[in-house]
């Protein structure tokens, strides 16, 4: 479970302050598969990078179950990223000369000498185990953002922290992405998700709608997926 509790980020340009997250309080549990839309420049990149300990914050505090993320005494921190939270990004940031399964294991080879058995089972359960010895330039761009999701999933993260994981793939590659994702909050991963297509954000459990820095709406979803897109295009339609 994740908790914020009045959550404060303002940027310092300068001498100029730019308040972008305003006062958030909410809670993610645990089986959850969270969406946050809103306009370009709303704040949900940056809510995105302060609630997975990426970003400072300026007040407030996040609670990972009862662990303070930004306290700076907090030694633990980098383990805690490392460990409990996986990332995914529209650009997947593989390295180059590295075959598909050392990108995938590299975070757990250091403290597990079976991580290349599970990076295998990993990229067997999203079917690409056939390119687990191919370098990122001989795959698609989908399968290489099927890799990432395998490396996210790596350590057996807590929460899995996606920021528009399927704004580079074609329509057919992004819905093999979403089911990829529904299947593994069916089975129990929790996930936050910042998307800024309904019909992606429709694969979620909780949408939630952010404005000038906070959530003005916020709902669960239902497993009917045509009628979520009705209700997230319904609640976006003032500002998207
Ligand atoms: N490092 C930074 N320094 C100063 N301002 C920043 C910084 N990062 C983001 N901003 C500003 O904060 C605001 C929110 O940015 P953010 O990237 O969180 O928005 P977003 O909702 O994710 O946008 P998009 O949908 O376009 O990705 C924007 O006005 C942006 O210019």
């Amino acid at each position: 479970m994740i908790k914020v509790e009045k959550l404060n980020k303002t940027y310092q340009v300068g001498d100029k302050k730019i308040p972008v997250l305003k006062d958030i309080s909410l809670t993610i549990t645990d089986n959850e598969f969270a969406v946050v839309m809103g306009e370009s420049g709303c704040g949900k990149s940056t809510f995105l990078s302060c609630i997975s300990g990426l970003s400072e914050i300026t007040s407030g505090q996040i609670l990972l179950d009862d662990l303070s993320l930004h306290d700076k005494k907090n030694k633990a921190m980098e383990e805690i990223r490392l460990k409990k939270f996986g990332f995914i990004f529209q650009d997947n940031y593989m390295i180059d000369n590295l075959t598909v399964l050392e990108n995938v294991c590299m975070s757990r080879l250091q403290y597990d000498p079976n991580a290349y058995e599970l990076g295998r089972s990993l990229l067997a359960s999203m079917h690409i185990e056939q390119l687990a010895d191919k370098y990122p330039s001989q795959v698609s761009g989908g399968e290489k953002q099927r890799a990432a999701i395998a490396r996210a999933m790596i350590n057996q993260p807590d929460i899995l922290f996606a920021d528009e994981p399927t704004a580079s793939l074609d329509h057919r590659s992004a819905s093999d992405i979403m089911e990829i994702f529904k299947h593994l909050n069916e089975q129990g991963q929790c996930i936050l998700m910042v998307t800024h297509s309904a019909q992606i954000a429709a694969y979620g459990t909780r949408i939630m709608i952010m404005e000038d820095g906070v959530f003005y709406q916020d709902e669960p979803l239902g497993k009917d997926r045509k009628a979520n897109v009705e209700k997230i295009r319904d609640m976006v339609k003032d500002i998207l």
